[in-house]
């Protein structure tokens, strides 16, 4: 018996249960099936017709479970997006229901502070408090003096440095995955992701990339996205959340704050910070105030944003209300649900 609350279950999320089913959390969605942990073990369910009306559950999700059936996705608290590549530009929910976003960058190397910040806009956007994580803390001579430039760089966000080799620095991760809350991680390839997943869960759920190696070409068995960590956290590992785009700019002006607080104190409301008078944001680039790499790379994501925005549109909402509207129908044709 695994306690729903080492899941995640919070006792409010019992009014959002139709009558009759029981709580299931999603770990892996593969073609059209659901691994699901629930309170007596995992267990694969189907995804009733009123799932499939919709985007469908992704890792993280509550379902409704009636026997092998899902019926029903619970509210989200929390969903990554993430804007698929190719013609359309559905936002897709890759992870729902995180507290923390791990942002993994590694050490040992020149600090890439405008990588980290693009990872962070991303995470601020899902609704998670982002943490930034830096891996390889065996690799790198100075090891304060690099959370310290990060930190000064990630504003708000608390900055850990770990090594997988070591283990140093792994109980303080462990402690933000704490009971009951669900944390992911996002990086770029190679910064260590797979090996501080096997490092929190304290036995290899991850293959990292020495084992990828090993076993080219074989196929990958249909391992779980979401690991209940020994403190009682839980992990969501899943290879969508390792290819972001953007979805709005709401994630951009928090990882920002420094850049739109002054943007807003320009003199033109449509100031684009260049010749015009009376710029807060190209006073305070040459009185040395805003590092204008911070700057450039706010309006590269910015202009970024702005162009997936216009195309996400109308699609994607069409999609969510269809989803909301499914639920409910679902809801609505539960016998002997509370009213
Ligand atoms: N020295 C040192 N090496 C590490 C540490 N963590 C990971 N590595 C090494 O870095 C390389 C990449 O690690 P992975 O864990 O596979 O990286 P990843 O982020 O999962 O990569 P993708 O799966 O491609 O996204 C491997 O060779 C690891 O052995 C660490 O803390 N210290
Ligand atoms: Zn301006």
């Amino acid at each position: 018996m695994t306690e729903l609350s080492s899941l995640g279950w919070t006792p409010e999320r019992a009014a959002e249960l139709p009558a009759g089913c029981a709580p299931g959390r999603v770990a892996r969605v593969d073609r059209g099936r659901l691994t699901v942990l629930t309170g007596d073990g995992e267990l694969r369910a189907a995804p009733g017709s009123a799932l499939l009306a919709g985007t469908g559950p992704a890792v993280g999700d509550w379902v409704a479970l009636r026997g092998e059936l899902a019926v029903a996705v619970l509210p989200r608290r929390t969903a990554f997006t993430r804007v698929m590549a190719g013609r359309t530009s559905d936002a897709q929910v890759v992870a729902a229901n995180l507290d923390a976003v791990l942002v993994v960058e590694a050490l040992g190397g020149p600090a890439r502070l405008r990588r980290v910040e693009r990872y962070l806009a991303v995470a601020w956007g899902s609704g998670a408090t982002p943490v930034v994580v830096l891996t390889k803390a065996d690799l790198c001579d100075d090891v304060p003096a690099a959370v310290s430039q990060v930190a000064e760089d990630a504003l708000g966000v608390d900055v850990l440095a770990v090594s997988a080799v070591t283990g140093a620095g792994i109980e303080a991760v462990r402690a933000v995955v704490g009971p009951g809350r669900t944390a992911a991680m996002v990086g770029p390839s190679g910064v260590g992701k797979s090996s501080l997943a096997n490092a929190l869960a304290g036995t290899a759920v991850a293959a990292t990339r020495e084992v990828r190696e090993d076993r080219r070409g074989r196929h990958t068995t249909t391992a779980r996205e979401l690991h209940l960590l020994p403190g009682g956290g839980l992990l969501v590992d899943t290879p969508g959340m390792r290819e972001l785009g953007l979805v709005d700019d709401e994630g951009i002006d928090a990882t920002y704050a420094d850049v739109a607080e002054l943007a807003a104190r320009c003199r033109f409301r449509d100031c684009a910070h260049r010749t015009e008078p009376g710029c807060a944001v190209a006073a305070a680039i040459s009185d040395g105030r805003l590092d204008p790499a911070r700057y450039t790379a706010w309006r590269k994501l910015q202009t970024e944003a702005r162009r997936q925005e216009l195309r996400a549109d109308a699609r994607a909402r069409a999609a969510e209300h269809a989803r909301v509207r499914a639920f409910a129908r679902a809801v609505r044709s539960q016998p002997n649900r509370l009213r």
